[in-house]
């Protein structure tokens, strides 16, 4: 309670209890958030363009939700199921129920049958979920029924609301934004810290510190299209080597290792040459950052799908190991000694680092102050092309660690461009690709949260991809003509391409040239793929 008194705030609590005086207040039930305020909310939220607004709107939302609505509430503003996939394609969606006149579901309700509706599986699943999304849908509003089957179809994903509701909440418990989105950072999830700080106030972020075996969301990279234009931007910086491997941030606390990807799953067990590695350095207690891969006998970078296939593999990880050996390389240090680094400017961290770990653990580097050293910043970019890596990572040396951001203050320059984009719908194959999805409708971000195709392309694709692929989207599958199969916007696919055309028979007015695929990113969310809006900004020579 002290945070709020410090604050001078009110607290959620506190405010609730007024408002429950006031009469004829028709949007509370039983103490828990109706569905019926929470489309609306969406509704106005998605309509504003203006910050300010959005930000008020969600602030007053939040001071109406108990801390056991929010782990519900944010997500579905966002778009996002809690339960991750459900398997209901349009067929069960498509059935039109005749709406309740009166709105009474709750959020926790939908929930729940939601949660149920996942359960479902075996013979007549069909009909059991069939049964339960139309019990569902008569029991909503015409409103929570659109609300609901934006949802459902996952068409609606507002990627930049998190940004909003982390400076909503600070609005609805008098915190301070940056706190907030400190402990957001730290915590690794902002339904967790929305929970404390509406359940027991700003007082309660001083609980989401660093910790030693507690992962972070690794701070992320911008592109430049050269390595002058980045040295030019970032001043004072360090130019470092690409490698295409796989993130990993290592922990180790006296014996103990534990080794997380960018999406904070543990993959300790899969990596026993990285916990050894870990385990040799001179410090104790530490988190660093850094990228496993695989070299060949030579001192190459194996290709990116072998080191992924190394890493993906969790069974005989011995003999994997012994095939495929993985390094890792690492370029920053987040805590060294029980020392949280991160507000630490880079060159700072750095030092750090390079007292734990020796040389040839760390990424190669080069350090521009200025405009003059950008001949051999270049130099050192091609080099390192030579080597085989894809590029190099610009990073500004008096910036902070950006924990869960695409900062400013990284920025990576590769001469070979790729987009990810969403994959909106498959057809079928024929000939030798005959009961594979193959042809990929591809799509980038719209500013209202949808998706637009900007192209297909069946290029590029191993057998191993095709199988994989045809698995993946038939569960993502909400619609099959027999031709193409509609799919959820989910999967994440990274895709080369030799420049843009006009094309009136798309919608952004643009078509990729000789698309094709490079791999797929099951580490990015559909909120992460590029946007329309970025993609013509990288081609002056398209826009209208
Ligand atoms: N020296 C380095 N510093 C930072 N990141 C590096 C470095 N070498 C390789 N990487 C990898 O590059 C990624 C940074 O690029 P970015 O943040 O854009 O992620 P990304 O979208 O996965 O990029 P890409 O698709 O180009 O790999 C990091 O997540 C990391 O895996």
């Amino acid at each position: 309670m002290d945070g709020y008194r410090r604050a001078g705030a009110i607290s959620p609590r506190a405010a609730r209890t007024e408002r429950n005086r006031a009469p004829g207040d028709a949007l509370r039930h039983d103490d828990c958030m109706l569905l019926t305020r929470l489309a609306q909310v969406s509704r106005e939220v998605a309509a504003t363009a203006a910050r300010s607004r959005k930000i008020a709107l969600l602030a007053e939302l939040f001071r109406d939700a108990e801390a056991d609505d929010v782990p519900i509430v944010i997500p579905y503003l966002a778009g996002r199921l809690p339960q991750g996939r459900l398997g209901v394609g349009w067929k069960v969606l498509g059935r039109p129920v005749p709406p309740a006149a009166e709105p009474s579901l709750t959020v926790r309700e939908v929930d729940a049958r939601l949660t149920g509706l996942g359960k479902v599986s075996g013979p007549g699943s069909q009909a059991e979920r069939t049964r339960i999304v139309g019990e569902l849908m008569g029991a909503a509003t015409e409103e929570e029924q659109r609300f609901l089957l934006g949802l459902l179809t996952g068409e609606v994903r507002q990627g930049a609301l998190d940004a909003v509701a982390v400076e909503g909440l600070a609005r609805a418990t008098g915190a301070d934004p940056a706190d907030v989105r400190r402990a957001v950072m730290l915590a690794g999830s902002l339904q967790t810290v929305a929970r404390a700080l509406l359940g027991e106030g700003p007082g309660s972020l001083d609980r989401f510190r660093l910790t030693v075996g507690r992962p972070v969301l690794p701070m992320l990279a911008h592109s430049a299209s050269s390595v002058a234009e980045a040295v030019e931007k970032l001043g004072a910086c360090a130019v470092e080597e690409k490698l295409d491997g796989i993130r990993v941030q290592v922990h180790r606390d006296g014996d103990t290792v534990r080794i997380h990807t960018r999406t904070l799953d543990d993959i300790t067990g899969r990596l026993p040459e990285v916990t050894s590695a870990a385990l040799e350095l001179r410090g104790k207690r530490f988190i660093l950052d850094g990228e496993v891969i695989s070299f060949d006998a030579a001192g190459r970078p194996r290709s990116f799908q072998e080191t992924a296939g190394r890493v993906g593999s969790r069974t005989d990880v011995a003999r994997a190991a012994e095939e495929t050996p993985v390094s890792p390389v690492f370029f920053d240090a987040l805590s060294v000694d029980g020392r949280d680094l991160l507000d630490l400017p880079f060159a700072e961290r750095h030092a750090e680092l390079a007292r734990l770990v020796p040389e040839p653990m760390r990424v190669r580097r080069t350090v521009a102050s200025g405009p003059r050293d950008v001949p051999e910043a270049e130099r050192f970019l091609a080099d390192t092309l030579a080597r085989g890596h894809e590029g190099v990572v610009v990073k500004a040396l008096d910036a902070p660690y950006s924990a869960g951001r695409r900062g400013a203050a990284w920025l990576k320059v590769k001469p070979v461009h790729t987009l990810d984009l969403v994959v909106l719908a498959a057809e079928w194959g024929h000939g030798r690709r005959t009961g594979r999805l193959s042809n990929l409708h591809l799509g980038a971000r719209t500013p209202d949260g949808g998706f637009a195709m900007l192209g297909k392309t069946f290029k590029g694709m191993t057998d191993a991809m095709l199988a994989w692929q045809t698995e993946r989207l038939k569960e993502l599958a909400v619609e099959d003509d027999g031709w193409v199969v509609r799919v959820r916007p989910e999967l994440v696919v990274e895709i080369a391409y030799d420049g843009l055309q006009r094309s009136t028979r798309y919608p952004a007015g643009v078509t990729l040239r000789f698309a094709r695929v490079v791999r797929y990113r099951e580490d990015k969310r559909p909120e992460e793929a590029d946007t329309v809006e970025a993609l013509l900004a990288a081609h002056p020579e398209v826009s209208p």
